[in-house]
């Protein structure tokens, strides 16, 4: 039975890795697929890993119908056996409806990959909407994570090494940033409820205020 997946996990434990591992894995088998993304770091049309591995793809454009784009490839005389799709977490709630329908009425595998939380904690709506329609929901398996150690399970946006917590839902941008840029950091939630990031942490160990006081 074809399926509609989520591949969730935070920023940086390996999704878009992932997607270009199944897309290799199929087309090594003679299998073609179709690629849609949206936003992704590397610019317009592309699906980059951090890996350094980048492939080109489909620009789920705001408004686009992916049932339609299919469909229209479909009667062209194109082929296509499955669809993956990165950064989910940007699509319009219509849109997954859309990639379920592209499952149920075309029958073709659907793999999705994207973040299910902003730096605010709050679900993306594309993330939300996926979660109440996929078939299946996969967390990753090489946990991301939080400077102490601890699995990262939440993302903290930052500007000069410090957690924000107020801002526009969409900010396009990486991991490892130079600390005087905006950037993500991926955190537990003990230390993203703390908005302690690395930079503050290490701030507070060179503390005067948080030295050993050396008995008198
Ligand atoms: N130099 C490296 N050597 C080995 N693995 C790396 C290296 N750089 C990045 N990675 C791996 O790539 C992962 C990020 O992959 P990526 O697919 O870009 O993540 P995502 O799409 O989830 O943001 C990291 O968690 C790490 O496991
Ligand atoms: C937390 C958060 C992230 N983003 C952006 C930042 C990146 O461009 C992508 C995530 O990409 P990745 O491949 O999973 O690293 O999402 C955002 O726009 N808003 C946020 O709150």
């Amino acid at each position: 039975m074809p399926e509609l997946v989520f591949f969730s996990g935070t920023m940086d434990c390996g999704k878009s890795t992932l997607a270009l591992q199944i897309g290799h894995n199929r087309s090594a088998r003679g299998l073609q697929g179709v690629i849609f993304t949206r936003d992704d770091r590397a610019g317009e049309g592309k699906l980059s890993s951090r890996l350094g591995l980048v492939t080109e793809a489909v620009e789920a454009t705001e408004g686009m119908d992916l049932y339609a784009y299919l469909v229209d490839q479909l009667s062209k005389g194109g082929r296509a056996d499955y669809v993956i799709v990165d950064e989910a977490q940007f699509l319009a709630p219509v849109q997954i409806d859309q990639l379920a329908r592209i499952v149920d009425d075309l029958g073709l595998d659907v793999f999705s990959f994207g973040i299910t939380t902003d730096f605010r904690t709050k679900l993306f709506p594309g993330s939300q909407r996926l979660m109440e329609l996929a078939d299946r929901i996969e967390q990753l398996q090489v946990e991301a994570l939080c400077w102490c150690g601890a699995r990262a399970t939440h993302n903290a946006r930052t500007v000069d090494g410090h957690m924000v917590v107020e801002g526009e839902q969409v900010v396009v941008g990486d991991v490892n940033r130079p600390a005087e840029k905006v950037g993500y950091e991926v955190l537990c939630r003990r230390h993203h409820r703390r908005r302690m990031t690395s930079s503050v942490a290490q701030a507070g160990v060179l503390s005067p205020d948080v030295l050993p006081v050396t008995p008198a």
